[in-house]
């Protein structure tokens, strides 16, 4: 019979200091079994604000990253593993040792000058396009880039189209019927209200939701209007940095009231490079199309002359609206290379 064997404890080492001082004998490096798990709200200069669950509902803490974690990026949306002063009082700065594994991953290439590939938010499940009916124009082309962005990262995307009090969402909307992408609607009311608010916190309830939209279409409206205390919780950056109000947060996590969800409102953004994605990503999100690419070519692009689809398109594979749909994979496809627009 084989010997129990006993795990290594990591308390058992912390308790016992060498002669030295209190550092472990073992060459093994700290665990961090007592780490407090939190997410991470903001980023800004190399400090992190993160939330963390306690027996009293959330507390917030500022921390910076341990050196053990090496070079790897820490982003809105992760989740952190804390150790220090996590009591979030004034002053203090607690150390993020180890990072959670990553659900989803939104990236873009910040433009076509700068190839890197930043990661912009993890684990959102959801990317919200807002885009105005008019006032400002909506731009089809950036939207398209939106999706693409979306399918890429694993995320579902829903449109938010403002101001139909300025226009009917009609003949916008049937451009993106073929997409069947899910969209709701908002107006500003005769009150001065935002009408359709409702339809938004319930496509969002329960969810992590990344905002995108150019300026001028009404983000920050809504998001001030779905989450009251926004102000205050961009102020705790700054509080926290001690730089003011101007800071290079590109996203910034804000819990939807009733801890019904999350919003990541993404300022900074203003486009996405689409140079990293995989084309196979985007036809995972176009179910009745892709079991016609079984006899594609390997590597295909789905937007060559050998591919598949157009045959199977052509059989009726997908059913009346096919043509349709493959028009519109291919616009998505299309939109990779194209150049960036914002
Ligand atoms: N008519 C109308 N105007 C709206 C609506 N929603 C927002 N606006 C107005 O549109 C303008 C832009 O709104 P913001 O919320 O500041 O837009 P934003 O997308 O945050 O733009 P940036 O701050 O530039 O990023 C403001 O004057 C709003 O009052 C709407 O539903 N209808
Ligand atoms: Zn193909």
């Amino acid at each position: 019979m084989a010997r129990p064997v006993r795990d290594y404890d990591e308390s058992d080492v912390r308790i016992r200091p060498n002669r030295r001082g209190s550092r472990p004998r073992t060459k093994e490096r700290p665990k961090h079994e007592d780490a407090v798990p939190g997410r991470v709200l903001a980023v800004d200069r190399g400090r992190y604000r993160v939330r963390v669950p306690g027996d009293h509902g959330h507390h917030e803490v500022s921390a910076m990253r341990a050196r053990e974690l090496g070079r790897k990026g820490i982003v809105v949306g992760d989740e952190v593993y804390l150790v220090g002063d996590t009591s979030g009082a004034e002053g203090t700065l607690a150390r993020i040792v180890r990072l959670g594994e990553r659900e989803t991953v939104l990236r873009r290439t910040a433009d076509d000058t700068d190839p890197v590939e930043r990661v912009l938010v993890a684990n959102a499940d959801q990317l919200v396009v807002v885009s105005a009916l008019a006032d400002p124009e909506p731009r089809p082309r950036l939207i398209d880039r939106c999706l693409v962005a979306a399918y890429d990262a694993g995320m579902e995307p829903l449109l938010v189209l403002t101001k139909a009090d300025l226009a009917d969402p009609g003949p916008f909307l049937a451009q993106y019927a073929p997409l069947s992408v899910p969209h709701v609607v908002t107006r500003r009311g005769a009150d001065g209200g935002l009408a359709g608010l409702e339809e938004v916190r319930a496509a969002l309830a329960g969810r992590v939701s990344v905002l995108v939209g150019h300026s001028g279409v009404g983000k920050s409206t809504l998001v001030n209007a779905l989450v009251p205390e926004a102000e205050r919780a961009t102020g705790v950056v700054n509080t926290v940095t001690g730089r003011g109000r101007h800071t290079s947060t590109s996203a910034v996590a804000l819990p939807l009231p009733g801890e019904d969800g999350w919003v990541v409102d993404t300022p900074g953004v203003r486009s996405f490079g689409l140079a990293h994605v995989d084309p196979t990503r985007i036809v995972h999100h176009f179910p009745d199309l892709e079991p016609g690419t079984a006899e594609c070519p390997r590597g295909c692009t789905h937007d060559e002359e050998e591919c598949a689809l157009d045959a199977w398109v052509a059989g009726g594979g997908a059913g009346p609206a096919g043509p349709s749909r493959l028009e519109s994979l291919r616009r998505l496809l299309r939109t990779r290379t194209a150049a960036s627009e914002d």
